[in-house]
Formats: C-alpha cells, structure tokens, sequence
C-alpha cells in the first residue's frame, strides 16, 4: 500500500476538520480527493506530507509512519502545496537546483524533470515570466525532483485556463503511470479526466469512496448537446432509451438516457433528421455529479 490512513482526526482549536477519517491507496492508483470548499482536504494532505500532526489516528506513506517517521515519508512524497508557492524572483533552473540540493539530489535529475514536465522551452526564464500553467510545471518538476513514490497534488489545475488545464491534466496522467497520486480537487470533471478512483470528503468525514470504473459501470448516460437553435424537449424525447431532457442553459440540453450504449452517434442522427446542427456534444458521468451533490448539499 503506498497510502494507508487510519482513523485520523484533526482538531484546530474548536474546530474539528477531520473527523475518524480512513482510507487505503494502492501503489500506482490515481485517487481524486474530491469536496467542498472546507472540507478538510488540503488538511489530510497536510498530515501525509508531515507538515501537520493529526490530533489522533495513524497515517502511513510508502510503508513509514508519518509521526515517527517523517523524514522517511518526506524522502517519499512529492508535494504540491495549494496555491504553489515558489520564488518568483529565481529562474527555472535555479529554483530546481536550490531545491535539489536541499534534498541532495544530483544535478542531472535537473534536466530530466524539465523535460519530463514539458519545461525545456521556458527552463531559461525567470519564474515570475511564466505563465499559470509553466508555473504549475515547475510546482511539478519540483514535485518529481527526488523521484518520490508517491505524488500528494493540492489542487494542482485551480486558476488555470482551459488550454493549460488539458496540458496539466494530461501530465499528471502520464506522471500517474509510474507513481502513485493523490490528488485533492473540488471539481468533478478534474476525477473523470484523470483519476482511477474517488473518495469524497464532506466537512471533515470520507462519505463516498469508488472506483470511476465502478461508477460508469452503474451509470445511466448523461449527453450534453448544444443545437444550433431551440427544440421542444418533447421532439427530443422522441429519442430511444430517453429518460429525461433538461434546457440547461441557450441552445444547450442535457439529455439522460437509460443505457450504457454509446447514443452519441442516435443523437446526431436525430439532429440531422430534425435538420438541427449539433455545435457542441459532451457525454458526462452523471452519476459522479449526481453523487457529489447528494452526498456534500
Ligand atoms: N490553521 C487552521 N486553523 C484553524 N482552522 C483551520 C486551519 N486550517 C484549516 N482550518 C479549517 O479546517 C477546515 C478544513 O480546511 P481545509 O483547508 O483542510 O479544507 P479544504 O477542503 O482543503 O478546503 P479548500 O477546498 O477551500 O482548500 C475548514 O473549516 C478550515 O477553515
């Protein structure tokens, strides 16, 4: 087990942010730590990194203690804080060597984390240069530096545009295929696109914990479609295995269907039958969605 917590609660003077909280995560599991605003991620992240002591209970990472043996889990984990604090007035290359010879590491893993991160164009610019999303790939390539085990990610997309977000999702992905990542969000789409699994958090108590497999598995199907200009939902459930039809917002509906058959290319069909053109077309896990909202409202 790369990640074993066991009843941890933490208490900040009166206020309680983790309550009896457990969990187990699998060497090269990707697990999406998933809650509200509060909750108590960034806190149970803390306790793993051993930047906080939990007020009772065990954490364990890469098989060490995370109380009696923190330099040994600190050896082990890469950490990206929230909100990725680096020094702006350094430059790339210079901020990953002032790191690296804090945890000794050789110089050469320097360049192999800058091309691993897809840091090699802007390696020669100040960090204050750097757009959000460079910066998050210095966050990560000092993440990876000591080539830890396990990968803790506060937050890692927070603020980022929808082209940079798809770039960082698709490295954490790629660096997931040999590291373990825990990695905190409270957005859904953030789980769907990367992680294995899902474990929600709601004010301080783990309420759901599921494979996305899992999840797919039991879901009905969910199509968002944008049309070119407005139907009447009743033309739309004219559709086969159409359960429900929601107008979310302009041209856009969000039609659920009771099979797990791709009615992706049914939908199109219909539009062109109706002589609509479909913009936009999404298939969504609702259930994911539908889970977050009933179990954190
Ligand atoms: N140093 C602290 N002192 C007192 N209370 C704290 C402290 N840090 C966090 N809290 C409280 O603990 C609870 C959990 O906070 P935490 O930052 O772990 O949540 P989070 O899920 O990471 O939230 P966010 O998504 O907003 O970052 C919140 O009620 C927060 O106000």
């Amino acid at each position: 087990m790369s990640i074993v917590v066991e009843n941890i609660t933490k208490i900040y003077g009166e206020q309680k942010a983790l309550h009896n909280v457990s969990f187990r995560i699998a060497k090269g599991e990707i697990v999406g730590f998933l809650g509200p605003n509060g909750a108590g991620k960034s806190t149970m992240m803390k306790i793993l990194t051993t930047y906080l002591k939990a007020t009772s209970g065990n954490a364990v990472v890469n098989e060490f203690d995370t109380t009696t043996e923190a330099r040994n889990v600190q050896k082990s984990v890469g950490y990206l804080a929230e909100h990725n604090p680096l020094y702006l007035d350094m430059h790339v290359r210079e901020y990953l060597a002032f790191n690296a010879n804090v945890y000794k590491t050789p110089k050469s893993r320097i360049e192999e984390v800058i091309v691993m991160t897809g840091l090699l164009p802007e390696a020669h610019k100040k960090i204050s240069q750097l757009s959000k999303g460079f910066r998050q790939r210095v966050g990560l390539a000092n993440a990876l530096l000591h080539d830890p085990e396990v990968l803790i990610l506060d937050e890692p997309t927070t603020g980022l545009d929808p082209n940079q977000l798809t770039e960082i999702r698709n490295l954490i992905t790629s660096i997931g295929k040999e590291k373990t990542i825990f990695l905190s969000t409270h957005i859904m789409q953030e789980v769907e696109a990367i992680c294995d699994r899902v474990i929600i958090i709601n004010k301080g108590e783990i309420v759901a914990d599921t494979t996305l497999a899992k999840l797919q598995k039991d879901q009905k199907q969910v199509i968002e479609i944008e049309f070119d200009y407005r139907i009447e939902d009743v033309l739309i459930q004219q559709i086969p295995h159409v359960t429900h039809v929601v107008n979310t917002h302009g041209l856009v509906y969000e039609i659920t269907f009771d099979t797990t058959k791709d009615m992706r290319p049914t939908v199109f069909d219909f539009a062109h039958d109706n002589d609509l053109k479909a913009l936009k077309i999404n298939q969504k896990n609702k259930n994911l969605e539908s889970l977050f909202r009933e179990l954190t409202n």
